[in-house]
């Protein structure tokens, strides 16, 4: 009989640790956080409190705080760390992992000083490795608590996307292959820039037209920078463009809309991170996007006046302005 397919997740976060119970309910899985204390939550008590609350999670799942012994038992390995820790992440365990290990990336931001995907500074990190990505509508904490979603797997690799299937899918988490990774983890990069945008016609109380109004010229704008990269346009038709975009938008559990809401309500990018608690990757992304609209000559208005509120160059209602509502005298209503 042959040995079942171990996986080990790095990154003991809300996803992290998500995808690494979903895992566990289908092969050996061991999960990976710094933190100590979080290790023993998760082994004695099958919860990870700071990130999912009272969410049980999968009985056979593992936690570890090596990371070098991890990885060398790794057969999958997956990255659930920001898209800022990547590298660094994959640079301490580049000696550990056994050759042509499959790596699924499951960051959506891209990073400062080089504005490489995820899964392009997988493939620098560790050449030789076949690079996958997991994305889609996959707000960790309905995923978690067992809520149905559907998810794509995106390889240039379709044998090594139908071996990862049987690790994660399950009757209520349905996969889907897509070869455009491009395409694919743009649409979760970009999103989570309208999402801000969302949060922030949310907290200042803007009508639901306006709203659908943004994430409609948002979705053009992501599809139009996608395009001018190299992406297929269908992709952003799809679960990993539409799909994560309308889950970000509207879910009151992003971090990314959250943090739109806490910039309308005049805090800070630093104040909302902080209060957050959590990684609101929109935030970082937004200049580095505006860097690529440029490189393209893409217009991105709308990620644009994100850009201004995240570099405190203007507030949200500045970024609003003529969106707000007319009153009856014909002048507008301030926020
Ligand atoms: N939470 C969600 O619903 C989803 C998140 N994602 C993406 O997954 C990635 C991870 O997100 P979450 O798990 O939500 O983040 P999180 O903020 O919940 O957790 C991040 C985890 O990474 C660890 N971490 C942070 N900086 C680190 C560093 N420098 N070195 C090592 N570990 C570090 C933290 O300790 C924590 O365990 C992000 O790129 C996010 O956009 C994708 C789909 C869904
Ligand atoms: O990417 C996500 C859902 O697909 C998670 O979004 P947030 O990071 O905004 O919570």
């Amino acid at each position: 009989m042959s040995r079942p397919i171990h996986v080990v997740v790095l990154g003991a976060g809300s996803w992290g640790t998500t995808v690494a119970s979903l895992a566990a309910r289908n092969t050996p899985t061991l999960l990976w956080a710094r933190d100590s204390d979080t290790v023993a939550e998760i082994n004695q008590n099958r919860r990870n409190s700071r990130y999912l609350g009272d969410v049980e999670l999968a009985p056979a799942l593992r936690a570890s705080n090596d990371i070098h012994e991890a990885a060398h038992s790794a057969d999958v390995l997956v990255v659930g760390v920001p898209s800022v820790a990547v590298r660094e992440t994959l640079a301490t365990i580049a000696e550990d992992l056994r050759a042509w290990v499959p790596v699924v990336s499951l960051a959506k931001g891209l990073e400062p000083g080089t504005r490489m995907r995820p899964t392009q500074v997988v493939t620098d990190a560790l050449p030789g490795h076949p690079v996958a990505l997991l994305a889609g509508p996959n707000i960790a904490g309905e995923i978690a608590r067992g809520y149905a979603a559907a998810a794509v797997v995106a390889t240039e690799d379709e044998n090594i996307a139908t071996a990862l299937h049987p690790l994660f899918a399950s009757g209520v988490f349905r996969l889907y292959n897509n070869d455009d990774v491009l395409g694919c983890e743009l649409g979760g990069i970009l999103k989570n820039i309208i999402a801000i945008a969302s949060g922030m016609a949310d907290g200042l109380g803007v009508g639901d037209n306006t709203r659908a109004m943004v994430l409609t010229r948002g979705l053009a704008e992501i599809t139009r920078l996608g395009v001018a990269m190299g992406a297929d346009p269908r992709t952003f038709a799809g679960l990993t463009g539409v799909g994560d975009l309308m889950a970000t938008c509207m879910s009151p559990r992003s971090r990314n809309r959250r943090a739109g809401e806490l910039l309308a309500s005049g805090k800070t990018p630093a104040q909302a991170a902080e209060l957050l608690g959590q990684v609101a990757e929109g935030i970082k992304t937004a200049p580095i996007v505006m860097e690529l609209a440029r490189e393209f000559d893409v217009a991105m208005p709308i990620c644009s006046e994100v850009d201004s509120v995240v570099a405190e160059r203007s507030s949200a209602t500045d970024a609003y302005r003529g969106l707000h509502r007319m009153l009856p005298d014909g002048g507008h209503e301030a926020h």
